[in-house]
């Protein structure tokens, strides 16, 4: 799955990305200009994707029981979310309403838990590990920017050491997918593109 979506990254995002720069979230980080509204959407839209990604996983489905093993893994980000946009509120800051991008990749989360467990899973892995990787690097250019480099509690792990959550959820998939056969597995990969453009739209509104 990394390699699948390495390569879906722009020059600019990373060193082994392979796109060439279309979308404005490609462009590098460095020539960003954020503004806190934009930012605040993102966080919002984020919230709410990780709410429903953690509800779906921590509900019992019976004819899923693969998802009940990736409950628990310390990489949850609902709860640091909500202190985020408490922390923006108490500044005085109005927290927007959910847009489009959010409640779109809600929509198909919701989806494809209930009848593409492959599916369900490649966007589980890129949207973890997409933040913990350039969603940092990401975190940490905008606080620069507009925050007077405040680290916000979406970037903190406090469950443990991060690589080794990190690690230990790559086993889980790794234990998952092992029980799948080629063809289940390709159509795991297969959903690479639709997460990154979901997320994409996302990562777009902290600079809209
Ligand atoms: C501005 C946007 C982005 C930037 C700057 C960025 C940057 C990066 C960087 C620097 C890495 C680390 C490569 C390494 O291990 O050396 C990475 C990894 C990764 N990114 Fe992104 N990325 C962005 C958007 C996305 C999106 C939209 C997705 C998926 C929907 C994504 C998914 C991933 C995944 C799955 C990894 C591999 C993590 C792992 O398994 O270790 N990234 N990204």
């Amino acid at each position: 799955m990394r390699s699948m979506s390495m390569k879906l990254h722009s020059k600019e995002q990373a060193k082994e990305g392979e796109k060439e720069v279309k979308e404005p979230e490609e462009q590098s980080v460095r020539k960003w200009e954020p503004r806190v509204e934009g930012f605040l959407k993102f966080l919002v839209d984020s919230k709410l994707v990780y709410e429903t990604l953690e509800g779906i996983i921590d509900h019992d489905h019976t004819a899923f029981a693969c998802y009940a093993e990736l409950r628990n893994t310390g990489l949850e980000r609902h709860e640091s979310l909500a202190k985020d946009l408490k922390w923006f509120e108490e500044q005085g800051y109005a927290i927007p309403v959910p847009s489009l991008p959010g409640l779109t990749y809600c929509e198909y989360l919701k989806e494809i838990s209930e009848k593409d467990t492959q599916a369900f899973i490649c966007h589980f892995y890129n949207i973890y590990f997409a933040h913990s990787a350039g969603g940092r690097i990401i975190g940490k250019k905008v606080a620069q920017k507009i925050l007077n480099n405040k680290v916000l509690e979406f970037y903190k792990w406090d469950a443990g050491e991060l690589s080794q959550l990190l690690q230990n959820v790559r086993d889980k998939l790794n234990k998952v997918a092992e029980k799948w056969n080629r063809e289940e597995k390709n159509h795991c990969l297969e959903e690479t593109e639709k997460s990154f453009k979901l997320l994409g739209n996302i990562l777009r509104l902290i600079i809209s």
